[in-house]
This record gives C-alpha cells, structure tokens and sequence, in this order.
C-alpha cells in the first residue's frame, strides 16, 4: 500500500536537496502531485492477477494464441525512471483459453510497479501458467530504459528486449520459430 504522506515528505526533501523552495508557486503541489502519480504508477501492487486470468473459458482450439505489440509502462527500480515499450505473449492452451484482454491485464499488473525488464518478463510468463495452465507461454518485452537514453550511457533509441519461456516452448525450436514468425509479420 502506497503511503502518500512518506512520498509526500520525500519529495519535499528532495525539492528541498536540488536547491529548490519547495514553497514556491509552481512546486507547492508538487508533493501531493507526485505522491499521486506513484500511487498511480505502483497500482499494479494492489491487484491480483489471478482475479483477471481465472476467469478463463472452455476452447476446442488448442493452437497458439498470439497477443501482440502490448504497450506497457514500467519504472526501474534502480533509477525510478520509465522505462517503457511493447509486450508480446503467445500461449498454447490445454482445453481453457482467456479473454485476449486479459493477457493485457496481466502486464498491467506486473509493469505498475517498481521493475527490472527481466523479472517483468518472467512474472507475466509465470503468472499465465499458474492461472490458465496452458501448454506453454513465451513472453517477448522491448523497451526503451531512460535511465539509459536521458542519463548515464545516454542511448537514445537503444532497445532492450528479454525473453522467457514456459512449457513446451521450453526446447521446442519449432514453436519458438513459430512465434518469431508471426511477431514479424
Ligand atoms: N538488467 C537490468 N538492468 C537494468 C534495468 N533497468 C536499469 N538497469 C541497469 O541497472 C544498472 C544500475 O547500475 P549501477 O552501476 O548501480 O548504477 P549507475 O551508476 O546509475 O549506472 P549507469 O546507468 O551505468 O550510470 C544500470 O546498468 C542500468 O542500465 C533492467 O530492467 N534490467
Ligand atoms: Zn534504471
């Protein structure tokens, strides 16, 4: 649970660390805005994926499902800087297959919140076999890391992308090509 008033006293105190008057017009709101906006951005924390993904329904069809170019906004948690770009996620179902939103839903819970890419990566994966147990996942992120384009190294433009599989895309080439294909097309 997001405490307000802590996030509200630290932003005062960093305004206060860049030489700033935390009381001065344009940042008086500024705490308050700022506690808002993490409450916002850390949401994800609150909700429980398996609300979203055990709703799943009867399916004849058992070959894969490809939900792709899934925009996602995260914060590094190194930086607390965006980081931010597409979520591609195939499934092969055994019997049960989900609402497509759903797999959007479930990056929604996993990137509102403080994240690495890989563990991002690898929550989504896990979470859709816990709760659909299908057959197999494979999870492809790209993302652009500010922490890496604004500051530091300064790359703009540099992509990040990780990859995980679940299941029988594990050691299957074929299935992994498959989904590789499909992402290209
Ligand atoms: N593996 C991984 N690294 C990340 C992610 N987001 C940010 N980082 C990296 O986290 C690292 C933190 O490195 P540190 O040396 O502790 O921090 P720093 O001195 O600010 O590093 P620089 O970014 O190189 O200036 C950096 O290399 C970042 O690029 C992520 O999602 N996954
Ligand atoms: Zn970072």
């Amino acid at each position: 649970m997001v405490d307000k008033d802590k996030i509200r006293e630290g932003i005062t105190l960093l305004l206060e660390g860049m030489g700033e008057d935390p009381l001065r017009e344009g940042l008086i709101d500024t705490p308050d805005r700022v506690a808002r906006m993490y409450e916002e951005l850390c949401q994800g924390m609150e909700e429980d994926p398996g609300e979203q993904l055990s709703k799943a329904f009867h399916a004849e069809n058992n070959e894969m499902i490809l939900e792709k170019d899934i925009t996602f906004y995260s914060i590094c948690e190194h930086h607390l800087m965006p980081f931010y770009g597409k979520a591609h996620i195939a499934y092969i179902p055994d019997g049960k297959v989900v609402g497509i939103s759903k797999l959007a839903r479930t990056v929604e819970v996993y990137a509102r919140r403080l994240q690495i890419q890989e563990k991002l990566t690898a929550e989504i994966a896990d979470a859709i076999m816990e709760y659909v147990k299908p057959k197999g996942v494979m999870v492809q992120l790209s993302a652009e890391h500010m922490c890496m384009t604004m500051r530091g190294v300064k790359k703009p433009g540099s992509q990040t992308v990780t990859l995980v599989s679940r299941g029988v895309f594990k050691d299957n080439k074929e299935l992994q090509d498959t989904f590789f294909h499909l992402l290209a097309q």
